[in-house]
């Protein structure tokens, strides 16, 4: 009755603020609701998809008991270069199903050490006895067992790329990459890890955790095709297949000291491959392969670029692989550069660079200085394209995720109230100039017509660098392999900034394959008591220098657009002065 009696007169008191206060209330409670409902489907989602991963590599752990395969065995197959495992398998001296089950032990010795794999494929044995049934011995990759990065598309998988809300939405087909790898006799056999998002140089995400770099686990191996790169670097792969739209094969290369290449987007196929940054057309994703050496990546490259990819995505540029132009012995005119103005690379990325440009001018090529114009700009154009939809997509995907510490500054970034952000923008542009153009770039396009700009401000800048590029009349170019070697795990996002010396080459759609040429010394280390800490993305990067001693430090090999060939052949040229 009391109750009641209040209630009355606050109801006759104030009708219309209890009728709002009672709607607001009721409202927040079912948003609430909602909310902590979501989340813990969400939850529930990946405790279930980490236990099914866990569940399929413990199946694999004991058929790999049963099958009773000494180590000595996995350890001298998985031991084999591309080439020297090709031509077993093809006279028969290895049986594609003895390659497979090595290849799969030894992935999962990896994966204990470095978190590298997300699954393995159940139907792997079935589709090895099919290619030993209807594949010729003479096909290029005739039983070679291959890994793919978790964003390319297998019929029956999710590629869930550590955003839990697509748990359980599995792929209705092959990528085309898979399908002509199958067909020209590969045998798929594990899916790696790769970072929240794959808008991130680290290698975690909370479906399935952080992988760690094989030369020191307290490393991360780079990203987003972190997986890949710690499965080559472990000898758990010989061929793996992964993406790049910000340097995502070159970058985990670079930390794990293993091969990389990147293609002109459109030479190989797209379709049926999985990411958050489809809709954003400036800079687009390019697939391409990874690998222990160069030979790998044009074995890779020479397997795609035939009749059935063209035919499966008639999109892609019907340009078969050019054996005379790899094959080409005339003398190059090679540009090079070891700082781009943008981010200072520590004194072990440029030594990679001063290592490579003298093994070339040793072969015969004449090195001449040069970089990109402009490296800010490029910087700009890359983020501002990223993050055209003010990163929407991405907000909508991680309403009620977990979100990863790898992407958690450029989600902060993104997402900052526009009144703070100009004040950011305006006190850093004194303080921390990087990071003040990153934060204004990151903010976004307003609108249709700031999108159109954008894409003719980046057909501009490619216009631009072309036309420089041209005037110096050259072949090709060397740069360093990222902006630094592996640092310690959860601190890459904090020296974003370092992509720089990738993103560009995904801003201008030019090939560019990453090798390693050095390890970081001791001296490389003392010489970091002259390293610039401008900023917080340097100030992590000298941090992150410390132990650094042993890591791979790799260079880059650029060219101009449709020209993969060339670009292949300066890695070679370079991977055999390295090794004379
Ligand atoms: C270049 C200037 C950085 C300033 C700071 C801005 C904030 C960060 C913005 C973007 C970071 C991008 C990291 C990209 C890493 C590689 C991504 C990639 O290649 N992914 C592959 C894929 O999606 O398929």
């Amino acid at each position: 009755m009391t109750t009641l009696t209040i209630w009355d007169w606050e109801v006759e008191k104030y009708p219309l603020q209890v009728g709002v206060g009672v709607i607001i209330g009721g409202w927040t409670f079912v948003k609430l609701v909602n909310y902590f409902l979501q989340r813990s489907k969400l939850k529930s989602a990946r405790v279930r998809k980490r236990a099914e991963c866990k569940q399929a590599k413990q199946v694999l752990e004991d058929q790999i008991k049963q099958r009773n395969i000494s180590k000595e065995v996995v350890e001298e197959i998985t031991n084999l270069s591309l080439s020297e495992l090709q031509s077993k398998l093809k006279d028969g001296t290895l049986d594609v199903l003895d390659v497979l089950h090595a290849y799969q032990a030894k992935a999962l010795e990896c994966d204990e050490k470095t978190n590298c794999i997300i699954e393995p494929f159940k139907e792997a044995e079935e589709w090895a006895a099919s290619v030993k049934e209807n594949v010729s011995k003479d096909s290029p990759l005739f039983g070679v067992p291959v890994s793919l990065k978790e964003n390319y598309g297998v019929e029956g998988y999710d590629s869930v790329y550590g955003m839990s809300v697509l748990i359980g939405k599995p792929s209705h087909e092959d990528s085309v990459i898979g399908q002509v790898l199958r067909s020209q006799g590969a045998i798929p056999y594990v899916r790696t890890n790769v970072p929240q998002t794959m808008i991130s140089w680290d290698c975690s995400n909370p479906v399935f955790g952080a992988t760690k770099n094989p030369h020191d686990t307290t490393r991360t191996p780079g990203g987003s095709s972190g997986g890949e790169c710690a499965l080559l670097a472990g000898q758990g792969s010989i061929l793996g297949f992964g993406s790049d739209i910000g340097g995502s094969l070159r970058i985990p290369s670079n930390m794990c000291g293993t091969y990389g290449f990147k293609p002109t987007v459109g030479r190989l196929s797209a379709k049926g491959t999985h990411g958050c940054t489809k809709g954003q057309q400036i800079v687009r994703a390019a697939y391409g392969p990874l690998a222990r050496d160069v030979d790998g990546l044009v074995t890779a490259m020479k397997a795609l670029l035939v009749p059935l990819m063209f035919k499966l995505d008639p999109t892609v540029n019907p340009l078969p692989f050019r054996t005379e132009v790899f094959e080409d012995n005339r003398k190059l005119k090679i540009g090079w550069y070891d700082n781009d103005g943008w981010f200072t690379p520590p004194p072990c990325m440029q030594r990679g660079v001063a290592i490579a440009k003298a093994k070339l001018e040793a072969m015969g090529h004449t090195l001449v200085p040069w970089k990109p114009p402009n490296a800010t700009l490029g910087a700009e154009l890359y983020v501002r394209a990223m993050f055209s939809d003010k990163c929407e997509t991405i907000n909508e995907m991680l309403r009620y995720d977990t979100l990863d510490v790898c992407f958690m500054i450029q989600y902060t970034m993104a997402n900052i109230y526009w009144p703070l952000r100009r004040f950011l923008v305006f006190i850093l542009h004194y303080l921390m100039p990087s990071l003040s153009t990153g934060l204004k770039a990151i903010a976004g396009c307003d609108s249709a017509y700031d999108f159109w700009n954008l894409a003719v401000a980046a057909e501009d800048y490619r216009k631009m660098v072309i036309e420089d590029w041209q005037s110096h009349d050259l072949d090709a170019v060397i740069s360093p392999g990222f902006g630094c070697p592996a640092i310690p795990l959860k601190t890459p996002a904090l020296a974003t900034s370092a992509v720089s010396y990738t993103t560009i080459f995904n801003v201008l759609n030019f090939p560019a394959g990453s090798l390693p040429v050095t390890k970081v010394n001791a001296a490389d280390t003392a010489n970091m008591k002259d390293y610039p800490t401008i900023d917080l993305a340097h100030k992590t990067v000298k941090k992150g220098m410390v132990g650094a001693e042993g890591l791979p430090v790799n260079v880059q090999c650029i060219t101009l657009p449709w020209h993969e060939e060339q670009c292949l052949r300066v890695m070679k040229d370079l991977e055999t002065a390295l090794k004379a």
